[in-house]
């Protein structure tokens, strides 16, 4: 049985979908920004705190739990600057209250979301692993906080571990039945597709100069799908002990300005977008673009889904939103 923190979220929901397949799932989750609507019927669901340490031990105790994949964090960039509390309380605190219940109860493969805001502002135009990391936020540094932590506790209890680095999640299962549901909203393609919809009466692009080519930021955006097969890839890897620790990129290796983005947006859904050039918006890096060679040639990973089919499905989902 594996056991999914935070599998009521956007990308943890798309996970589970997929793991149901041929696992037996059980999710926690407090709900505070995940939907129990998007987890799949067939995975047994828990409400809960990943922090109270009482519940996580009665779920080692009751479920045989070979493998942990943890999505549950708080991950607002902004908010984090303004309540760093908040953040290291759930993304350190709490999860260390989980490494410490499953090495009690000798569980020794974990997965972790990690993200490219471990990176901080990059000199290279692609990221790799070997890429200095130097958060320049709280969000970020919570996140490397735990990577070093997951190779404290691989060198002195053989935890076994993989850190997934993701890039822009985007898009949308392509049954449409799940998809990104977060409020307040403050991603860019949802926010692109909502005023679109006529649920928001303009687009704000944060900041048009930029040393890019059109002035406005560039991310690389992969295909939460894409994100779910590359949990499964690494789940297969740390059962059969193909690896016991590693940290991986993941992303499509093409980057895209917010404009591109709009532009694209337009071109699927055949709407004009109502756009303002607005003022930048802080702790955001110029270009933040992944090299996933490493999986690649390591796992056999790569992403299947471009821009053009993450808008499709993500437009799909959002004009019929259930929840
Ligand atoms: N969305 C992205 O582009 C992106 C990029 C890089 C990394 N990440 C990381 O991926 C993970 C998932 O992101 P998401 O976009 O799906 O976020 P999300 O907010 O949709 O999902 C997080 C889930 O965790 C749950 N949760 C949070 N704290 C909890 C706690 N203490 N106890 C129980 N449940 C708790 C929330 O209720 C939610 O269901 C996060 O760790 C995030 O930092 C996301
Ligand atoms: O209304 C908006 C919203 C966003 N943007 C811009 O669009 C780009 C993408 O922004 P957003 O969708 O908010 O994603 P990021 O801030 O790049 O962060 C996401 O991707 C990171 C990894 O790259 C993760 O660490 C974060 O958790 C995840 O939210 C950025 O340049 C923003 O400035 C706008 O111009 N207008």
């Amino acid at each position: 049985m594996i056991l999914v923190v935070g599998g009521a979220g956007y990308i943890g929901s798309h996970l589970v979908k997929e793991l149901v397949e041929t696992e037996e799932v059980i999710v926690l989750d407090h709900l505070s920004t995940g939907h129990r609507e998007a987890v799949d019927s067939r995975a047994i669901f828990v409400e809960g705190n990943l922090g109270n340490e009482a519940e996580l031990q009665l779920i080692f105790k009751r479920y045989p739990i070979k493998a942990v994949m943890h999505f549950a964090a708080f991950s607002l960039v902004g908010e984090s600057v303004i309540d760093p509390l908040k953040y290291y309380e759930n993304n350190v605190a709490s999860t260390l209250t989980l490494l410490k219940v499953m090495l009690e109860n000798h569980v020794k493969n974990f997965i972790f979301s990690s993200t490219a805001a471990t990176y901080g502002i990059p000199t290279v135009d692609m990221i790799d692993e070997k890429t200095a990391t130097s958060p320049i936020n709280p969000y970020g540094h919570s996140k490397l906080l735990i990577e070093q932590i997951l190779a404290d506790f691989h060198a002195a209890y053989g935890l076994n571990y993989v850190a997934l680095r993701y890039f822009n999640a985007a898009g949308a299962h392509e049954s449409a039945k799940i998809g990104e549901s977060h409020n307040p909203e403050t991603h860019l393609i949802p926010i692109i597709l909502q005023q679109l919809l006529g649920h928001r009466e303009k687009i704000a692009v944060f900041g048009s100069d930029y040393e890019t080519p059109d002035g406005t930021c560039i991310r690389d955006y992969i295909h939460v799908d894409d994100l779910a097969s590359a949990h499964i890839l690494a789940l297969e890897a740390l059962l059969s002990e193909k690896k016991s620790a590693a940290i991986y990129n993941l992303g499509n290796g093409l980057g895209y300005s917010v404009k591109e983005v709009i532009e694209m947006c337009e071109k699927v859904t055949g709407i004009k977008a109502n756009v303002e050039m607005a003022e930048r918006r802080a702790g955001d890096p110029a270009r933040l673009v992944a090299s996933s060679e490493k999986i690649f040639s390591e796992l056999g990973w790569k992403a299947e889904r471009n821009l053009e089919q993450i808008i499709t499905d993500a437009w799909k989902w959002h004009q019929n939103q259930l929840y």
